[in-house]
């Protein structure tokens, strides 16, 4: 019901269009009970007493009332498609701007599917329930209390006969609104899980077809697949009994009021025309308490939907994105002092962690895989908020500062380049937005990537695909660091590809690198001895503590694990 009452919420934000449409179902529907009306007047006087003049003028009006309630019918939907449109518009824009806002945390945590599941198809399944209950609930609700009254004044008795199945309906209703709960949730967890199953495979098609895992992983999404046909066909087959046995019970109605009739029929109670008006009535009361039913299914479904859209929507969202201080101007001066963080386990995946940057210099940080060199990074920009001691920016705490502003300050050049589906200028300009082309030309040039762009069909305004994937890996690595060029940022974090890039692609993009890196306080997770050999102060780092520190001559000298390192490849000449 929660659920339900909030969707509807969203309601308010349209009044008008909302009083507007109350507005023409009511009208539309206290037409229904012109024919029935008029039914009884001709076979009661208008036949009796052949009134031909009267006859006429009587059928046009049950036509204008018909043509009146259709035409009120059609206002009502044309305002409920575009009132239903803005609110799901408005729906969408709310969940998109709060999954912004969500820490990386609750993305690790969360397959992309799962939330391409809630975009895609609980929204409108949400839609569902705003469409059908306002243009099946608010006309059945409104045509019931309409016919029923009609009924009552039409004959008492017959009218408390034909309400004798109604206790039961509301019983069957309240029996399955409670039990379709978890029906229905378990069609949008198996929907969801089928989803999250395609949107891993296919990104990682190449990965399928290299290791020929077709068969396998085609059954898998078989299963994935039966899951959600197992609960869907559960939802469907009590629906299956269910309504069916709803409509006999108004059935059972309908037989009870010709038989309470007829028997006031032979009594002399009724008229012949005031029966058949009410059971035409009866059909405008029965008809509508079933549409209330078939709702009820779709609200059940969208509940279970709209539980997933307000489950993002309630999540707690990053601190400080909007608050937080900013400071004047950065030099990149840079302390990490005691730090400790842990992703949730119970051994800390960095602790103790003191370590420092003078502006402008270049800190390498080196280990063995797993060691938290990217972890340390990332406490940096505060995509997680470390547990313990302080990470200090000109003296700054960075948990004080300002998240967009703080992250704007910072240049990350991560080891797969991630480029969005669109132009290498638009995958440029996110460094800047307001970039002339000729800017845009010098920050390529600077990062060796200006002769294969020049070569590109369309040049700039040529499209790079999903991820970059029309690029080649030292192709998108020279956008990515010609993209943190035009951000021209005071502080530099790069995490160095470890991807084998041919030798003449290599030198090129290492030039860049140390272009990208000049006059900036740079942290660099190396993995070239050519990076290590230039940085002013190498940390090596294991399992989550700095073991050692110092430049490459010193550390070598030393023959400890940094020494081992360099013997064993792990950082390449
Ligand atoms: N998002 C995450 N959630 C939970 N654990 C994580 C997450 N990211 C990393 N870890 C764990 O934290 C530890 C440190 O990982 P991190 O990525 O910092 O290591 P790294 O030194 O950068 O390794 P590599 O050189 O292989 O990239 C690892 O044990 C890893 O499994």
């Amino acid at each position: 019901m929660k659920t339900t009452l909030r969707v509807f919420s969203y309601l308010r934000r349209y009044p008008l269009m909302a009083a507007a449409q109350l507005f023409c179902a009511i009208t539309g529907t206290l037409m229904v009970v012109v024919f029935p009306a008029v039914t009884r007047e001709v076979l009661d006087v208008v036949v009796p007493k052949a009134q031909w003049d009267r006859l006429g003028p009587l059928i046009l009006t049950a036509l204008g009332a018909y043509f009146a309630q259709h035409l009120f019918n059609s206002l009502r939907i044309m305002l409920n498609n575009t009132f239903e449109q803005k609110v799901i518009y408005d729906l969408r824009s709310d969940l998109y701007q709060r999954l912004q806002t969500l820490p990386l945390r609750w993305f690790d945590n969360r397959p992309t599917g799962d939330i391409m599941t809630t975009v895609g198809e609980d929204i409108p399944n949400v839609e569902r329930v705003l469409i059908d209950g306002i243009e099946q609930g608010l006309v059945a609700i409104i045509q019931i209390a309409v016919v029923g009254v009609f009924m009552f004044q039409a004959d008492v008795t017959l009218a408390l006969w034909a309400l004798v199945p109604i206790p039961f309906l509301a019983a069957g209703a309240l029996g399955y609104t409670r039990s379709s709960k978890d029906r229905h949730r378990a069609v949008r967890r198996a929907s969801s899980g089928m989803n999250s199953l395609l949107h891993d495979n296919v990104a990682g098609m190449r990965q399928i077809k290299a290791y020929a895992m077709e068969a396998e992983e085609h059954s898998r999404f078989n299963a994935a697949s039966a899951a959600l046909k197992a609960a869907s066909l559960h939802v469907m087959r009590i629906w299956a009994i269910y309504r069916p046995g709803m409509h006999f019970l108004t059935s059972v109605g309908m037989v009870l009021v010709l038989w309470m009739g007829a028997r006031g029929l032979m009594e002399g109670r009724i008229e012949k025309g005031d029966l058949a008006a009410f059971l035409l009535l009866l059909k405008f009361f029965y008809d509508p308490i079933e549409q209330l039913h078939q709702l009820n299914q779709i609200i059940q479904g969208g509940r279970a939907a709209g539980e997933r859209v307000f489950e993002i929507l309630d999540t707690e969202p990053e601190t400080d994105t909007v608050e937080g201080r900013t400071l004047p101007a950065i030099t990149g001066h840079v302390r990490y002092e005691n730090v400790g963080f842990s992703y949730g386990g119970k051994i800390p995946t960095v602790h103790g962690i003191n370590l420092e940057a003078q502006p402008g210099q270049t800190i390498a940080l080196v280990g063995s895989t797993g060691a938290g060199k990217s972890t340390l990074i990332n406490l940096l920009t505060r995509f997680y908020e470390y547990d313990e001691g302080v990470i200090t920016i000109d003296g700054a705490p960075v948990h004080e500062l300002n998240k967009a502003w703080l992250r704007s300050s910072i240049g990350y050049v991560t080891q797969e380049s991630f480029l969005f589906n669109g132009t290498v200028r638009e995958n440029l300009v996110i460094g800047k937005r307001n970039a002339t082309d000729e800017e845009l030309w010098e920050a390529l040039a600077s990062a060796n990537a200006d002769g294969f762009v020049g070569r590109l069909e369309k040049g700039l305004d040529t499209k790079v695909g999903e991820r970059g994937v029309k690029l080649s890996v030292g192709e998108k690595q020279r956008i990515s660091i010609a993209r943190a060029l035009l951000r021209n940022p005071p502080i530099l974090l790069l995490d160095e590809a470890t991807a084998s890039v041919d030798t003449e692609t290599e030198r090129q993009i290492q030039t860049a690198l140390d272009r990208l890196m000049e006059n900036r306080t740079s942290f660099v997770i190396a993995h070239r001895l050519s990076t290590v050999r230039h940085a002013d102060c190498i940390y090596v780092l294991n399992q989550g503590k700095i073991l050692e520190k110092g430049t490459h001559d010193n550390l070598v000298s030393q023959n400890g694990i940094y020494a081992n390192l360099c013997k064993s490849s792990l950082i390449k000449n």
